[in-house]
């Protein structure tokens, strides 16, 4: 073990392979999905280099991948899996199995770890790769041989090694030479208790289950056979040579062992004279290399022959992903360009973490581009797929496009232009068969995607018609409904779609605002929004069928069925405001000096509230208020921002009997300067304070100062009380005593043990009754002095 290097695991590894080994014991079948899955992406990595380089291909003819299970004489085993892909030098050996390039590793594997499900979807959600071997090997070796290349006239075979208890792992010049000719080979030792894995029938089934379907290169076994044969044949023949399989084409089919030829033994024969010896036989075992994926892969079948089953193992092997999809869509098509190509098109369990973190960044990277069943690429540039759709996950194979095509040709290839829109026709397709034969699975993709339709109607202008279909809201009426259900449910003359929006408010919180009190009360659906982006949605959306969105918390809101002409409407309005023209200037003067308010108006929303703080057709809601305010918006465009906060009106409720007081009281204040009653005047002008904050608070704004608030409140508490207004509160308070640093002497302290094993842990006291002389009074049950006590 020429030139020994000893490396540590970067921190990343360790934590994640010791996560692996404790989170996914029952899930360690995985293993060797994932060494199929890297040995395919290593193929496929050659292939593609082939392209510009073809001295790549040097070393080894075929490009496979081979598996092969021995036990060993005390009875331990090795798995060894072979592929002749493009191999990794001695530094690739370092860097790509000795530490995580993901990002975003170290805060995941903190969740990963206080993860307690024990079911390991999160951990199963990253990507285990090559770590998985951990899970049935307690020594892993990877020998391999890097692709001759320009780079790299003369490539090495290096090894690497590591145990799954180790912090290190060697890397060492293969003592064996450069026997791979071309790739990687990974050995595990299995662990005592993974000896299932060394029988052939378990390999079987599990390459079969999940990984024939997924690559287009063969994966052969090598299989034993035991086979009688006449003792006096030449030593050399009965073992076969184990020798690689050297071409593609499936190998000779294995011998069925169920074909005896059975003689017919109804006539009688006569015994011959002479027996004939019949040869002594003995047993001897035929190794033989079988192809384990003769099949064409999925994507290519029929549909009508596919099981589900194998749709979801499909899913789970390309896309490693432990989650089964919700659903899929197997297609063929032409794309117009005279490209023919199949496709099949998956939806996720679950939306990627990252999902929203980066709300404007879109990379779509489970597009597999196939031509002739061989992959090129997963880069499709500036034709990948909008941001609310690169989660779908895609095989498309085009049978006419030149196979040498690069991804560079590729970029301007019609095809690929066409691609983006039939995915895209497709995914809603889907989605719409979903929403309209199953609700159970439509309402789990409600749950998921909900929030990407929304995002995908803002975003995808061409799509937008589509995407809005698919958008649900609660209301204050049911759990769930589109818009056009919305729209069917509305009622004569209605012309406005009812919104009311509050970030973080729960439905159940916002049927009880103030704003659609009356709404609710006269039985007109409002839609009830508590997501950020759906305000978002409404103001790009605009409107639906023609019909344009009402905040229900702004200026503006029409029923469609009012009984008075607008004339009517506005002469009551102002035979009102006339009426209650005394308290409107005062509030007016009171709200513009706290900057609560721009005016104050007769209301006709609302029903039992006495007032509240609407935004005008040009505010912020307090929705939008407080999304500007938790980003940076407010610091950038500061000007814009102070306009619009004071774009607010306080609406009074003319039928609130508090509202009717609060006018009768003003009318009562004498006018004439020398006769004024200032003190009277304060105490309304703190009434009208409550209110309007009040108003503020239920309207889910934010008041402008709530110690103030609440001192207010205390005042007019005491008035109402009679308690005097400026009777001080004693806030004296006993000092602490001096610093004593001085820790206590262990005899002061109570003894933890004893006191816990007196009561079983349970605490218990004695209560001493005293007079208000600080006597003890005697004989009183311990009852009722805790009770007294109480
Ligand atoms: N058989 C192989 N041949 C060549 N390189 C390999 C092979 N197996 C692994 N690698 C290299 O090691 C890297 C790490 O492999 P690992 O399986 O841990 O993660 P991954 O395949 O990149 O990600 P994931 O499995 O989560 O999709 C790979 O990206 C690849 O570069």
């Amino acid at each position: 073990q020429d030139g020994k290097e000893k490396h540590a695991y970067q921190s990343d590894v360790a934590r994640l392979r010791k996560i692996v080994i404790n989170s996914l014991y029952s899930h360690r079948d995985v293993f060797l999905r994932e060494l199929i899955s890297n040995a395919n992406d290593a193929l496929e990595k050659l292939r593609l280099t082939s392209l510009t380089e073809p001295d790549v291909l040097t070393g080894a003819e075929q490009m496979n991948i081979t598996i092969q299970a021995t036990r060993d004489e005390d009875g331990s085993g090795r798995i060894i899996i072979t592929d002749t892909g493009i191999g990794m030098t001695a530094d690739e050996l370092t860097n790509n199995l000795g530490t995580l390039a993901k990002s975003g590793t170290s805060e995941f594997l903190s969740r990963a770890e206080s993860d307690t499900s024990g079911n390991g979807n999160l951990i199963g959600a990253f990507g285990l790769g090559f770590y998985s071997s951990f899970l049935v090997a307690d020594r892993v070796q990877v020998a391999s041989l890097a692709a001759k290349s320009s780079k790299n006239p003369d490539p090495k075979q290096y090894v690497f090694s590591s145990g799954a208890d180790e912090n290190s792992f060697d890397i060492f010049t293969d003592p064996r030479g450069n026997t791979l000719g071309r790739g990687t080979e990974i050995t595990l030792f299995l662990k005592g208790d993974a000896g299932e894995y060394l029988e052939e029938k378990t390999i079987k089934d599990l390459v079969n289950k999940h990984s024939s379907f997924s690559t287009a290169f063969p994966i052969y076994l090598l299989t034993h056979r035991v086979e009688m044969v006449p003792k006096e044949v030449p030593e050399e023949e009965p073992v076969a040579e184990e020798e690689k399989p050297e071409t593609t084409e499936t190998p000779k089919e294995d011998i069925d062992e169920d074909e005896v030829v059975v003689e017919d033994v109804t006539e009688e024969v006569e015994p011959k004279e002479e027996k004939r010896k019949e040869p002594e036989l003995v047993p001897v075992t035929r190794e033989e290399w079988v192809q384990m994926n003769s099949q064409p892969p999925l994507w290519m079948r029929d549909p009508k022959t596919v099981t589900d089953e194998e749709y979801e193992n499909f899913y789970q092997a390309t896309y490693k992903d432990f989650n089964k999809p919700l659903a899929w869509y197997h297609f063929s098509g032409d794309s117009g360009s005279g490209v023919s190509f199949r496709a099949l098109i998956y939806i996720p369990s679950q939306l990627d973490d990252s999902y929203w973190q980066n709300p404007l960044q879109s990379v779509t990277k489970d597009i597999r581009l196939m031509v002739k069943r061989v992959f090129i690429t997963s880069d499709l540039g500036e034709d990948a797929l909008p941001k609310w759709a690169n989660w779908v996950k895609v095989v498309v194979d085009a049978e006419d496009l030149p196979l040498n095509v690069s991804r560079e040709t590729l970029q301007s290839n019609a095809f690929l232009k066409q691609l983006r829109g039939i995915i895209l026709k497709r995914l809603l397709q889907l989605l719409n068969r979903i929403m309209e034969d199953d609700p159970e699975k439509w309402a789990k993709i409600q749950e998921t995607y909900g929030n990407v339709f929304k995002l995908g109607a803002v975003e995808d202008l061409k799509n937008r018609e589509k995407l809005v279909q698919l958008v649900r809201f609660a209301t204050n009426q049911r759990n769930s409904t589109s818009l056009d259900e919305y729209l069917e449910n509305k009622k004569q003359g209605q012309n406005q779609i009812f919104y009311l929006a509050d970030m973080g408010k729960s439905a159940e919180e916002l049927s009880k605002s103030v704003f659609i009190e009356k709404l609710h009360a006269r039985g007109y659906e409002v839609l009830l929004l508590g997501d950020p982006l759906d305000e978002v949605f409404i103001t790009n959306v605009r409107r639906w069928k023609k019909i344009g969105f009402q905040d229900v918390a702004k200026a503006g809101l029409k029923f469609g069925d009012e009984e008075m002409t607008a004339e009517e409407e506005k002469a009551e309005q102002e035979a009102l405001t006339e009426k209650y023209k005394p308290l409107i200037e005062w509030l007016r003067k009171e709200v513009r000096e706290k900057g609560a308010a721009r005016d104050v108006i007769i209301s006709n929303r609302l029903v039992a509230s006495s007032c509240a703080i609407v935004a005008d057709e040009h505010g912020y809601t307090a929705n939008l208020e407080k999304l500007i305010s938790s980003s940076h918006a407010q610091v950038n465009h500061k000007h814009m921002w102070d306009f619009a906060k004071k774009q607010k009106v306080l609406e009074i409720n003319p039928r609130s009997p508090l509202i009717e007081g609060l006018l009768h009281r003003i009318e009562q204040l004498p006018v004439e300067e020398e006769e004024r009653d200032i003190e009277a005047e304060d105490e309304l002008r703190e009434v009208a304070t409550v209110l309007v904050d009040g108003a503020l608070v239920r309207s889910g704004f934010a008041v402008t100062d709530s110690n103030e608030f609440f001192m207010r409140v205390d005042r007019i508490l005491r008035r109402s009380l009679g308690v005097s207004e400026t009777a001080p509160t004693d806030t004296t308070v006993k000092p602490a005593p001096p610093v004593d640093p001085e820790l206590p002497a262990d005899a002061d302290l109570p003894d933890v043990d004893e006191f816990i094993s007196s009561g079983h842990g349970k605490v218990s006291w004695e209560v001493e009754e005293i007079d208000e002389f600080g006597n003890v009074v005697k004989d009183v049950p311990v009852e009722q002095k805790r009770h007294d006590e109480l």
